[in-house]
């Protein structure tokens, strides 16, 4: 783990995340071609690029869903075990581009799964209901309740999470997510499918979640959300890192808009948050999904998510 100081001694940035030269092959396809990228603490770092780019895939590789053929990928100086609920187990926390939710929990109680990683109380014990095992699930509840109240949830901690609308279902992983407590959150495209409002509440939540001191890594497709958000943006193409750099440089780069900006990105900074003219927030609309922005529709929610749904 590399740490720099400031003039002062204080410590300042730490790398928390280090992926190093990764590469994923699905038998004749390259999908990530070695490919590194460093997060660091304090950091929300953006990852963009077409649709097929990788990024996906780059974030399995991260998270121990893939193995990667070649590369290493370290959390904090340790190299990362390849199975994803050791990798939460170790720190690092991910939603999906597809909300897994369990459909027929309550929002509560999906929390609360998201919890089991930093829970010690065994099979036992939740069979016998001690007062070890009682007192564990009560700390467990109220963290999930603190995390149901930072995300704008507490409210509905009793409705069946397919029950929420859409954006609070995204929020709802975000919050299952950080039950784990994560030094990173890895976070799938969350404002796929949200309104311009939901999106930026969703900005304001990761930059909070940034000051609680966890790193952020986001794949995003719309830009006015990833060049608000990152204080670095890499953009993959066709399994490759094109460009890495801050959000001027990246969405400047010839290369960047060749491939996939389309356009050149001129948009201000974020003005006013309840600005309907801000629906126009992606100049890569048509690479990206069309997931519904209907508020009422809970499309994505599963009852039962794979087993390694994190
Ligand atoms: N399990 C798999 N088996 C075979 N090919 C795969 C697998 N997963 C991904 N791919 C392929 O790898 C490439 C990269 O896909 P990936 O989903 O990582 O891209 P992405 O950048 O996340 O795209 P999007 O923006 O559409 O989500 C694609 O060609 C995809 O078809």
């Amino acid at each position: 783990m590399s740490t720099t100081a400031t003039a002062t001694g204080a410590p300042a940035a730490t790398t928390v995340l280090n992926a190093t030269d990764v590469t994923m092959r699905f038998g004749g396809l390259t999908a990530v071609r070695s490919v590194g990228l460093t997060v660091d603490s304090g950091e929300i770092v953006g990852l963009i690029g077409p649709n097929g780019a990788g990024k996906t895939t780059f974030f399995n590789c991260l998270t121990g869903l893939y193995v990667p053929t070649e590369g290493r990928v370290t959390y904090k100086g340790t190299v990362l075990p390849p199975k994803p609920h050791l990798v939460t187990k170790a720190g690092i926390a991910r939603t999906f581009q597809n909300i897994r939710l369990f459909a027929n929990m309550t929002v509560l109680e999906n929390v609360l799964i998201g919890r089991h990683t930093r829970t010690k109380e065994g099979l036992w014990s939740a069979i016998l209901r001690g007062p070890g095992f009682r007192k564990a699930e009560a700390a467990s509840r109220e963290r999930a309740m603190e995390l149901l109240e930072f995300t704008g949830l507490q409210d509905k901690a009793d409705h069946l999470a397919r029950n929420l609308p859409y954006g609070e279902q995204r929020k709802l992983e975000i919050a299952r997510a950080l039950a784990s407590d994560p030094g990173l959150l890895l976070l799938d495209e969350p404002t796929a499918g949200m309104n311009p409002q939901e999106t930026r509440a969703t900005e304001e939540l990761v930059f909070a979640i940034r000051d609680q001191g966890i790193a952020v890594l986001v794949i995003e497709h719309d830009m006015r959300f990833i060049f608000n958000l990152c204080d670095r943006v890499a953009c993959l193409v066709q399994g490759e890192k094109l460009v890495e750099g801050t959000p001027e440089v990246v969405q400047a780069d010839e290369r960047v808009v060749a491939a996939y900006l389309g356009t050149p990105y001129e948009e201000a900074p974020a003005k006013d948050p309840a600005d309907p003219a801000d629906t126009a927030t992606d100049s890569t609309r048509s690479t990206t999904d069309t997931t519904s922005t209907d508020d009422t529709a809970a499309p994505a929610a599963h009852d039962t998510p794979d087993g390694d749904d994190r």
